[in-house]
C-alpha cells in the first residue's frame, strides 16, 4: 500500500531486513546508520535496556538527520531472564540454539520514533517462540551455514531457522526485528502517515 508522508524519514539502521519491513508502507525515506556503542547501555530489566539501546541509535542519528523524522530499533532475545546477543563464533551459536531447544523465549524488539521538534516515542514488543527439539546434528548443520551471526539469539525466523520453531505468540515481523503494524498504527495516530 502506499500511504502519504510530509515528513522526511529516516531509519536508523543497517539491517536489510529493517529496510525490506520498513519498504511496505510505500513512503519515501533514506537509511543512515548509528556507530554507538550498544555495550554501554545500563538497565535493571531486558525491556528497558531494549528501549535504551533503541533510544541510543535513534538520538545518534538524530544528530546527523536534523529536521527529520528518525526511526530506530533494536531487538534482543531473551532466554531465562539473559539475553542472548548475536554469536561471536560457533561455540556460542551451537550454546545459544541448544538452550533454546525444547524451550520458550521471548524476542523483543523496541522502536523509537524522534520527530524533527525532538519528541520521542517508544514501542516496545514482544513475542514469545516456542522452539522444538533441536537435534546436535540440526543445530551443528545450522551453524555451519553461517546463518546465526548476524542475529540475536543466533537464528533467523525468516531464513534456516524457522525449521525450529514450533509456534509463536505475537507479531511474526517483531521476530525478524520490525512489529510493523504496531509501528505503523503509531505512525498514524502521530499524524507522520496519512490514509
Ligand atoms: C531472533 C531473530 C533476530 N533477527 C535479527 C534482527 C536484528 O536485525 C538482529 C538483532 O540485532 P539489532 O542490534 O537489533 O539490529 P542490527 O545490528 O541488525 O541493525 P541496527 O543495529 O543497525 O539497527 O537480529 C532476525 O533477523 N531474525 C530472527 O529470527
Amino acid at each position: 500500500m502506499n500511504f502519504d508522508t510530509n515528513h522526511q524519514l529516516v531509519l536508523a539502521s543497517a539491517s536489510p531486513r529493517r529496510k525490506e519491513l520498513f519498504s511496505k508502507l510505500g513512503v519515501p525515506f533514506e537509511v543512515i546508520t548509528s556507530n554507538v556503542e550498544e555495550t554501554s547501555v545500563q538497565a535493571e530489566t531486558m525491556k528497558e535496556y531494549v528501549r535504551e539501546v533503541a533510544l541510543l541509535k535513534a538520538r545518534d542519528v538524530a544528530k546527523k538527520g536534523k529536521g527529520k523524522t528518525i526511526i530506530g530499533a533494536d531487538t534482543v532475545v531473551v532466554f531465562e531472564d539473559t539475553l542472548l546477543h548475536k554469536p561471536k563464533n560457533e561455540e556460542e551459536a551451537i550454546a545459544h540454539l541448544t538452550r533454546l531447544s525444547e524451550n520458550v523465549h521471548q524476542v523483543m524488539t523496541a522502536v523509537v520514533i524522534i520527530q524533527a521538534d525532538g519528541t520521542e516515542e517508544v514501542i516496545v514488543e514482544e513475542t514469545k517462540v516456542y522452539f522444538k527439539k533441536l537435534s546436535k546434528e540440526l543445530i551443528e548443520s545450522y551453524v555451519e551455514t553461517g546463518d546465526p551471526f548476524d542475529k540475536a539469539g543466533g537464528y533467523g525466523i525468516q531464513t534456516d531457522g524457522v525449521l525450529f520453531v514450533d509456534h509463536i505468540v505475537g507479531d511474526y515481523n517483531n521476530v525478524v526485528g520490525l512489529p510493523l503494524a504496531s509501528l505503523f498504527e503509531k505512525l498514524i495516530a502521530l499524524n507522520i502517515l496519512k490514509l
